[in-house]
């Protein structure tokens, strides 16, 4: 489903984000990305979603080679990553289900289409009454909810979540939590960067740990490791 190899960064200035990543995660995984501020996460998700270039080795995602994608089908890689930020990122001036409803209709689906899946998808993540509602009359949680909807809405088949509880008390986030997983269950691959050692450690999933742009352990059923 995702596969690394050999994959290394430099940005300009000889700064060495990343150094020989392989890794491989199938479909359906859950996968916990972790590690020290610095130690690479970001760019590790930038490459994927082909936001940065790597300087050396190659990527697939599904059965694609995307190290060499033309800029031109950059867009249809990114259809299949729905991806969550920490900010939420909502649009302030729509609604609830405007918000989601927009991810849709930038990939030009039908109003049909929209009318019948936008309603789907609030209700998956329990938010059919907040519809009509603006960002700003969310809580935290909530928004967060509205940015994992319009995450989803079109059907990835990855959902790569970055510190998606970063702005959420513990309650709220372990919400967060059981919605990405339901969604895992549906069959959806999920990668989540994170500094919520409590959350790896409950989870019990997969851990990808980098410390200064390497792969330092990668272990099933894995526990978040560090003292922050
Ligand atoms: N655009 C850039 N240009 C130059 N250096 C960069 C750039 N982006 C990141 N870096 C450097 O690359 C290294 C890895 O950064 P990255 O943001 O990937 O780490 P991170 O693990 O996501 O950190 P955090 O947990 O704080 O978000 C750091 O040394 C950082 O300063």
């Amino acid at each position: 489903m995702i596969e690394m190899k050999n994959i290394s960064k430099v940005y300009p200035k000889g700064i060495q984000a990343l150094t020989n990543i392989n890794f491989k995660i199938e479909k359906g995984d859950f996968v916990f990305l972790v590690g020290p501020s610095g130690a690479g996460k970001s760019t590790f998700l930038k490459i994927l979603l082909k936001e940065e270039e790597p300087t050396e080795g190659t990527i697939y995602v599904g059965e694609q080679n995307i190290t060499k994608l033309s800029t031109r089908k950059i867009p249809y890689l990114r259809r299949t990553i729905g991806v969550v930020f920490q900010d939420f990122r909502l649009l302030p001036n729509k609604t609830v289900y405007e918000n989601v409803a927009f991810a849709m209709q930038i990939i030009e689906a039908s109003s049909k289409e929209i009318r019948r899946q936008v309603p789907m998808i609030l209700g998956m993540v329990g938010l059919s009454d907040r519809a009509a509602q603006y960002p700003h009359q969310l809580s935290g949680g909530e928004k967060q909810r509205v940015s994992i909807a319009r995450a989803i809405v079109n059907n990835p088949s990855i959902l790569i979540a970055d510190e998606p509880t970063g702005n959420l008390d513990p309650e709220t986030a372990w919400e967060i939590m059981k919605v990405l997983r339901q969604i895992n269950r549906r069959g959806t691959t999920v990668l989540m960067a994170t500094h919520a050692k409590d959350i790896v450690d409950m989870m019990q999933q997969r851990v990808i740990a980098l410390e200064k742009g390497r792969v330092v352990r990668d272990q099933q059923r894995g526990a978040y490791g560090y003292e922050d």
